[in-house]
């Protein structure tokens, strides 16, 4: 591209992204960018630019030769993966910030990468406005890392902030997170992690060089959290966060899950509050090292999209070093074992769990809630009977050794409840 001229921008989406990423447009005057046209889907919406700024035919965008640049911000991912791969059908340079459409279709949107010769970069699709894809993409492209591992949904953060900080009830919270455009459209894609498990899967693409398919890692959220949890987490001088997790066991199996966890102040996400993302990332040579930055919101999601922008029009495209080098799928670590505690409504679910090592915690009417430890592949079997029995389960984080010493001296006969 010509490094003189002002490159023209195709935006799908005027949304909480499309428009934070064109309010920094319009701010920063000097830059060589200028969004060309803007396709939405509703003609009827009140928008805060004059109508003839837009429009809904989102083929006519993608057919348009005058655009240097596309970029894909709609709510849509189904739709946007007719959009992103019609443009890389075309050879197109494209900026997306879907995470949904890059964790189900990475291997085929690669595919049409190498066929046609175009480019998809997506670094705010993970963590918001943390440049967290290109650093493990490439600081982190020659050293193995061990675990990925973080707070990757700015709403459920917020809603988990505003309960445990600011004494908000959970629905009230949500609506907040709603009105300030962190949400997702489908507000359960943020609250019941599977946001986050779309976000785990392009790390591990990029930091472990391993493609997995949503599907096969496992998600729990905070959908299902009540006052008992957090009260047993406040018990413990924890606070709960929703963190997503991968690591790589020495047998060079993956360990994938999005669980809310139980977090102290010694834990590095400890601090990561509000719409905030924090990512642990654990190198073989370098140690830990946290990234914290804004998860969520138009001006942060915007900056990152521009930052591609950058990158694509200089002719930057990821190499996915790590992926090259792995030819074979990942397998899973099904034998994992992990201390979680459950609350749930029905003892059906301790068996189907194959939960071992059992301690009560809390006996109620219609309900009761116990520590216990369970496989990956147990977790990965249960989790839609657990969603559907409205159950709670979070993970012991390392650093509660007393609550697990507790359990072993305890022996509760749970054949026998
Ligand atoms: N909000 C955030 O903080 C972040 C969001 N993202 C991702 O960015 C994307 C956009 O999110 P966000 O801006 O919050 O969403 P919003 O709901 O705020 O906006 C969505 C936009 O997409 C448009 N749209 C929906 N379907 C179509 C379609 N078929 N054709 C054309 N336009 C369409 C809508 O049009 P209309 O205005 O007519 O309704 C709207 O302008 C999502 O993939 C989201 O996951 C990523 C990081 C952070
Ligand atoms: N809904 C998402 C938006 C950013 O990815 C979130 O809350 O993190």
């Amino acid at each position: 591209m010509d490094s003189h001229r002002l490159l023209t921008i195709g935006l799908f989406g005027f949304g909480c992204v499309g428009q934070g990423l064109y309010d920094i447009l319009a701010r920063e005057e000097s830059l060589p960018y200028k969004v060309a046209r803007i396709c939405v889907k509703d003609p009827n919406k009140l928008r805060p630019l004059p109508p003839e700024n837009f429009t809904y035919d989102w083929l006519e965008v993608v057919q348009d030769e005058h655009l240097d640049i596309l970029v894909e911000a709609i709510s849509d991912a189904n739709e946007a993966y007719a959009i992103v791969s019609e443009a890389l059908r075309r050879g197109k340079k494209v900026v997306t910030a879907n995470k949904k459409l890059v964790a189900y279709h990475l291997p085929e949107l690669l595919a049409l990468q190498e066929e046609f010769g175009g480019t998809l970069l997506y670094e705010s699709a993970v963590a918001g406005g943390i440049p967290i894809i290109r650093t493990v993409e490439e600081y982190f492209s020659n050293e193995p890392v061990a675990r990925v591992h973080g707070i990757l949904n700015g709403s459920s953060n917020y809603i988990l902030s505003q309960i445990f900080k600011n004494q908000k009830a959970y629905s009230e919270a949500l609506k907040e997170a709603q009105d300030k455009g962190f949400a997702e459209l489908d507000p359960w894609l943020d609250v019941a992690g599977a946001d986050s498990r779309h976000k785990l899967c392009i790390l591990a693409a990029h930091a472990f060089g391993r493609t997995l398919a949503p599907e096969e890692v496992a998600f729990f959220g905070i959908d299902f959290l009540g006052h008992q949890d957090w009260e047993f987490a406040k018990q413990h001088d924890a606070v709960i966060k929703l963190v997503a997790s991968v690591h790589e066991t020495a047998d060079g199996e993956l360990v994938p899950l999005v669980l809310p966890s139980l977090v102290r102040a010694s834990d590095d996400l400890y601090g990561v509050e509000q719409e905030f993302n924090g990512v642990v990332v654990e190198g073989g040579y370098s140690g830990t090292q946290l990234f914290k930055g804004r998860g969520a919101g138009g001006h942060p999601t915007g900056s990152a999209v521009l930052s591609d922008i950058e990158s694509i029009s200089r002719g930057y495209r990821y190499g996915y070093k790590k992926l090259q080098r792995h030819k074979n799928a990942a397998a899973l670590a099904l034998d994992y074992e992990l201390e979680v505690y459950l609350r749930c409504p029905e003892p059906d679910l301790v068996v189907a769990l194959g939960l071992s090592n059992l301690q009560t915690v809390q006996r109620e009417a219609d309900a009761f809630s116990l520590i216990g430890t369970v496989t990956l592949g147990n977790l990965i079997k249960s989790q839609e009977q657990i969603r559907q029995a409205g159950a709670y389960i979070m993970a012991l984080s390392s650093g509660f050794e007393e609550v697990k010493e507790v359990r072993e001296k305890e022996s509760v006969a749970w054949s026998n409840a």
